[in-house]
């Protein structure tokens, strides 16, 4: 089966991740040559098969500073997925402003980013989420539901919870509750990171999540057993990223042991295959479906149909979900 071919759908890919090393190579060069940065090849910083995101973010934010860079990158992750097979794509990434942009113009510069790559390449529908990170504050997670709201017209379509696992554990995070009831309450889609580490999957952080009525769940790994018939039973999407979680060491027993393969067999819940961090983790949409495939024993039919279940989890409205209906294989 052409796995690239195969129109897909991405719904847990962060932007900063997913970029690839050879377009971080290419920003750093034309920086190096211009005399803006003094930092090491992202080459030589992030070798192959090196999977750390907290470090290579920290590297990352350091050389995408200007409007240029984050255009060129943003456009590279656009046409890596398009290249794909990816026909939808919500991509999420952390409001931030560095010396040269504000967290409000970052936003605006990749929504025209998007706008103009869809103009081009109209076969791929890009919305954006805008990620919560567990290390901010209040205020600061207050100011990311601002800058969603104001841009909901243009593109902006969820809010996220992402980031350390070990950042306010034990159901700390219900600091954000009021930011993630409001951003429910507006319309916005909600999606947050549900026990994707031992840390981050107390029972006390998982009853703050669910109170936020979310509607899509990222990685699911360390839940109870109360908290997965409530999964069932309310029939969430959840986004599943074989991958990055065999490769980062968050689940055990190889792509075999992965949970999609329980997930899979529960009625109710919807999965959506995701990369996370294609960047980082090397394997795009099309290899996640083969591995699903190759070790869950996936026939045509079947893949076609796990492709199809991410229709449903979209936040990007009726309309959409109409067109992907009529694009997708059956
Ligand atoms: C298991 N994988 C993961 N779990 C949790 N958070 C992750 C992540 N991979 C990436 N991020 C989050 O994405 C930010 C960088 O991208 P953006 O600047 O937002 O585009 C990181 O700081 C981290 O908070």
């Amino acid at each position: 089966m052409d796995y690239v071919a195969l129109p897909k759908i991405e719904l847990h890919a962060h932007l900063t991740g997913s970029i690839s090393r050879k377009a971080l190579h290419e920003v750093w060069l034309r920086k190096k040559k211009n005399g803006e940065t003094d930092l090491e090849d992202p080459l030589v910083i992030m070798p192959e098969g090196k999977h750390d995101y907290n470090l290579e973010t920290t590297y990352i934010y350091g050389l995408l500073t200007d409007e240029e860079s984050v255009r060129y990158t943003a456009t590279s992750v656009l046409t890596d997925f398009l290249n794909d097979g990816v026909c939808y794509l919500e991509l999420r990434t952390t409001p931030r402003g560095t010396p040269l942009l504000t967290a409000e113009a970052y936003v605006s510069v990749l929504l025209s980013t998007i706008a103009t790559f869809e103009l081009e390449n109209p076969q791929l529908h890009t919305r954006l989420i805008l990620s919560v990170d567990r290390r901010h504050t209040p205020t600061m997670a207050a100011s990311t539901l601002a800058l969603a709201l104001a841009h909901s017209h243009e593109g902006v379509v969820g809010l996220d919870l992402c980031g350390d696992p070990t950042a306010k554990p034990g159901g700390a995070v219900a600091a954000f509750t009021p930011v993630f009831l409001e951003a429910k309450k507006k319309g916005l889609g909600i999606t947050v990171h549900f026990a994707e580490a031992e840390a981050s999957g107390s029972k006390e952080e998982l009853d703050v999540l669910l109170g936020w009525q979310p509607d899509r769940l990222g990685h699911v790994i360390w839940e109870d057993e109360a908290s997965k018939e409530e999964i069932a039973r309310r029939e969430l999407c959840l986004e599943l990223c074989l991958s990055c979680n065999v490769q980062a060491g968050m689940v055990r027993g190889g792509f075999e042991g992965h949970h999609f393969g329980a997930w899979k067999d529960i009625q109710g819940p919807k999965i959506s295959l995701g990369t996370d961090d294609v960047g980082v983790f090397g394997s795009p949409l099309s290899n996640e479906y083969r591995l699903v495939a190759e070790h869950f024993g996936f026939d045509r039919e079947a893949i076609c149909g796990l492709a199809r279940q991410g229709i449903e989890g979209i936040f990007g409205g009726e309309i959409e979900k109409d067109r992907l209906q009529s694009i997708m294989w059956e």
